[in-house]
């Protein structure tokens, strides 16, 4: 049952990562303001949700499957609801993929764009005209910081999160107009299964069609770099939910939620020149020139975020 003054709470891609430490927070909140229900695509990967909910499952949290990816399995979750009532969406699940784009089928390409840019807009088709009648509702995306700045051998992944900060930016002109508030998450690296299984990915695979050059650049400078940059930077998935939670609960939500102030004035530098340039070459640089020397560029990065840069991302404390 939910009571009227739990808000309903609808998170897709719980199994694991941000998705489920969201679900758990939020059910866990000490006001039990929420009535979390939690997705999953294959309910056999509940476990880890269900442990780490305790006496927060069958109380605040309620599981349900949702495939992000399949328009059947999206509406009968949503008509599974009572009235079809969603207070806060947070579009979570998502897919990553990295390597040459000379390796990667056009299929697996459209994977990713199947998940990470149509199963948001499936989701938000299917809940957002009942929060325009009602004239309330928020919906929230995790975007990523590849989602403003593209990273070498990210391609096709950029891209999905570049194409859904594009559809976010025009519809929350839109909803505004129906007191429905859209926010986008953009975290940077996090510590989660996407991490572990882009390792395990690129152990299994020889990239075929790409050249022994790119598979040198890729494996033996992007990796490891990619590595170091996940120790220097990485958050944990409960810094990302509690600026999460943050969002949901501030009077006036921000449109954009930059997670990790580290990263900010990696951004910064294409809004400092119009001409790309200086985003191309510094991140050229940080790779080809300096990448056996990470750690320092990363001091630097450090260094270099000042107090006016964190002030514009959304702390997780
Ligand atoms: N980790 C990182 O460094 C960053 C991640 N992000 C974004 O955060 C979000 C969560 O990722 P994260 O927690 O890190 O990664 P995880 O791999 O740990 O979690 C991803 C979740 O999405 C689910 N999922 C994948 N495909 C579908 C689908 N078709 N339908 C429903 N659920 C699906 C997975 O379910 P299943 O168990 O069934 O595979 C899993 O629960 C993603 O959108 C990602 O792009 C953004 C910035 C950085
Ligand atoms: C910053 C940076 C790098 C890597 C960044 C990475 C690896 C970011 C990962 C972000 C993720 C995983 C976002 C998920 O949505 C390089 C190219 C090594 C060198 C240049 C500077």
């Amino acid at each position: 049952m939910v009571s009227s003054e739990q808000k309903v709470v609808l998170i897709t891609g719980c199994s694991s990562g941000i998705g489920l430490r969201m679900a758990v927070m939020l059910a866990k909140d000490e006001k039990q303001r929420y009535h979390v229900i939690a997705t999953m695509r294959d309910l056999k990967r509940k476990d880890k949700l269900v442990e780490a909910a305790g006496d927060a499952y069958g109380k605040t949290l309620f599981l349900a499957v949702l495939d992000v990816c399949n328009d059947e399995s999206v509406k009968q979750c949503i008509n599974g609801i009572k009235d079809r009532h969603v207070d806060v969406l947070i579009n979570n699940a998502g897919i990553g993929l990295v390597g040459p784009i000379e390796s990667i089928p056009i299929e697996e390409m459209k994977k990713v764009f199947e998940t990470n840019f149509f199963g948001v807009i499936r989701m938000i088709k299917e809940v957002m005209p009942d929060m325009k009648k009602r004239r309330a509702g928020h919906i929230i995306v995790v975007s990523s910081v590849m989602g403003l700045q593209g990273i070498v051998f990210n391609d096709v992944y950029a891209a999905s999160k570049f194409a859904m900060e594009g559809f976010c930016e025009s519809l929350a002109v839109q909803l505004l107009k129906f007191n429905v508030i859209l926010s986008l998450i953009e975290p940077g690296p996090v510590h989660t299964e996407f991490e572990a299984k882009m390792i395990q990915d690129v152990k299994q695979k020889e990239y075929p069609g790409a050249d022994p050059d790119t598979v040198h650049y890729f494996k033996n400078i992007y990796l490891p770099s990619s590595v170091d940059i996940f120790e220097a930077l990485g958050q944990t998935p409960d810094d990302i939910a509690r600026c999460t939670k943050k969002v949901i609960e501030a009077s006036r939500p921000r449109f954009r939620n930059l997670t990790n102030p580290l990263y900010t004035p990696l951004v910064a530098l294409k809004y400092a020149d119009e001409t790309g340039g200086l985003s191309v070459h510094t991140f050229y640089h940080m790779l080809f020139n300096m990448g056996s020397l990470m750690h320092v560029s990363v001091m630097a990065m450090k260094y270099l975020t000042c107090g006016c840069l964190r002030k514009r991302t959304i702390s997780p404390s």
